[in-house]
């Protein structure tokens, strides 16, 4: 049974973790151990299960939720800053956002806590921070505006909705548990009351933890493997494909930071699933089934673009997605890609609102998504079952020291 600690409204699991779990960098299992050591003694208590029980420190170098694993649910919202609102208010909003941030991803409640997720633990709840282009201008910060931070072209094929595109301040939430991606979203809309209003909110999803025997990589609604070619973390070379290079001067507050490129990406299910299983893959370049490339091998041998079938034929072929996105095909441009299916019912013409909340991580938006979008436009074969239907390109500042708050080098300097 739940037991709730009176006067502070936080459940007595959230303070004793689990041990096991952890199955990423920076997560920790039962990692709330100095919440434990504030005077909850008990021992009779049952413990939080690995999955409430894992905890993402929100601070450090990088925000988190960019390398963190995908969680199972995910919420991507973005605001407007109210008129009037400046620079002032939005450091003091910056300040809130990020003490609250602080406290539920420790398992702790937030001020002004409804108690909606007394029990959960933190359930991996990551929650990062964003700043679009419109947010310097408005704040009068234009000079602080880094040059990669550039408008988002058009691309051929676009079907862009403006009211769920762009935004000044972008959120992007991600827990393995629904209630707590829930509250922490809803306390983050509450503290933005009197300062930014929502602009459009898009919510998403990817396997739960814990469903298959092994983490594996989420299978997204066409049914492939997606995520398997993602650069690697470990990977020399990933910071500076990832994170933006660290400077001096104007630009320095994004030192540690990176740039999300935020696409709602329809797919016209209804068309891709009248196609043959291996039609498929010769659309993707790879097994449906165990996500292997289909030149060969299994889900993690490296791709090989030069194989041949013994007809002659390019295994993977010229217009296959993995051959076009690749990194070779497109003067070495690199994206960590770490996003959320979505499903929203049908639509009036009857087909499903289903696809991606496609997130791409890179150090440079210019060198990264449009370079690599470009190409995909004019020639990748997924191209015909996608329609892109909103966009957005944030900076994302770098995570906020313990007593500072994301984007306050920015803010206050
Ligand atoms: C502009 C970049 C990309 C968009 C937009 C995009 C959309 C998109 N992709 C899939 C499914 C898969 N993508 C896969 C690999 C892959 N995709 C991109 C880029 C974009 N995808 C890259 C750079 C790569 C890696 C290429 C490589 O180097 O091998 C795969 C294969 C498995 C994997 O590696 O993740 C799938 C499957 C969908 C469904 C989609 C839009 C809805
Ligand atoms: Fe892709």
């Amino acid at each position: 049974m739940e037991e709730s600690t009176e006067g502070r409204g936080i459940s007595r699991r959230c303070l004793l973790g689990a041990a096991g779990g952890a199955g990423a960098a920076g997560m920790a299992a039962g990692g709330l151990a100095g919440a434990a050591g504030r005077g909850w003694a008990g021992d009779d208590v049952p413990p939080l299960a690995a999955v409430g029980g894992t905890s993402v420190p929100f601070h450090g170098r990088h925000q988190v939720g960019i390398t963190t694993p995908p969680q199972a649910y995910g919420h991507l919202v973005a605001f407007d800053l109210r008129p009037g609102a400046g620079r002032a208010a939005a450091a003091g909003l910056m300040r809130r956002w990020s003490a609250a941030a602080e406290a539920m991803t420790a398992g702790r409640p937030p001020a002004g806590d409804d108690q909606i997720a007394l029990d959960a633990g933190p359930s991996s709840l990551t929650v990062t921070f964003g700043f679009g282009r419109s947010f310097f201008a408005k704040t009068d910060l234009g000079d602080r505006m880094p040059a990669a931070l550039v408008p988002m072209p058009p691309f051929p094929g676009d079907a862009l909705d403006h009211f769920r595109s762009g935004g000044d301040l972008w959120i992007q939430i991600g827990a393995d548990d629904p209630l707590v991606a829930v509250h922490a979203t809803r306390i983050l809309h509450k503290a933005a009351s009197g300062t930014a209003a929502m602009r459009w909110q898009m919510n998403g999803f990817n396997r739960a933890r814990g469903a298959t025997d092994r983490p594996r990589t989420v299978r997204n609604l066409m049914g492939q493997l997606d995520g398997t070619n993602n650069p690697h973390p470990f990977a020399p070379g990933f910071d500076a494909e990832i994170f933006a290079a660290d400077t001096t001067g104007p630009h320095a507050w994004m030192n540690g930071g990176s740039y999300a490129v935020v696409r709602r990406i329809r797919m016209l299910l209804d068309t891709w699933e009248k196609l043959p299983v291996d039609r498929q893959e010769q659309v993707i370049g790879r097994r449906k089934d165990t996500g292997a490339p289909l030149s060969g091998g299994t889900e993690t041998t490296p791709v090989n673009l030069a194989a041949v079938r013994p007809d002659g034929a390019l295994a993977i072929p010229g217009d296959a997605h993995i051959r076009v996105a690749a990194p070779a095909s497109n003067g070495g441009a690199t994206l960590l890609r770490r996003g959320f299916s979505y499903y929203d019912g049908p639509r009036p013409d009857g087909a499903p609102d289903a696809g991606l909340l496609f997130i791409a991580w890179q150090a440079d938006p210019t060198t990264g998504f449009i370079q690599v979008q470009r190409k995909l436009a004019g020639a990748d074969g997924l191209t015909r079952f996608l329609r892109h239907e909103s966009s957005a390109i944030f900076a994302v500042p770098g995570g906020a020291a313990s007593g500072s708050y994301v984007g306050q080098a920015l803010l206050e300097s």
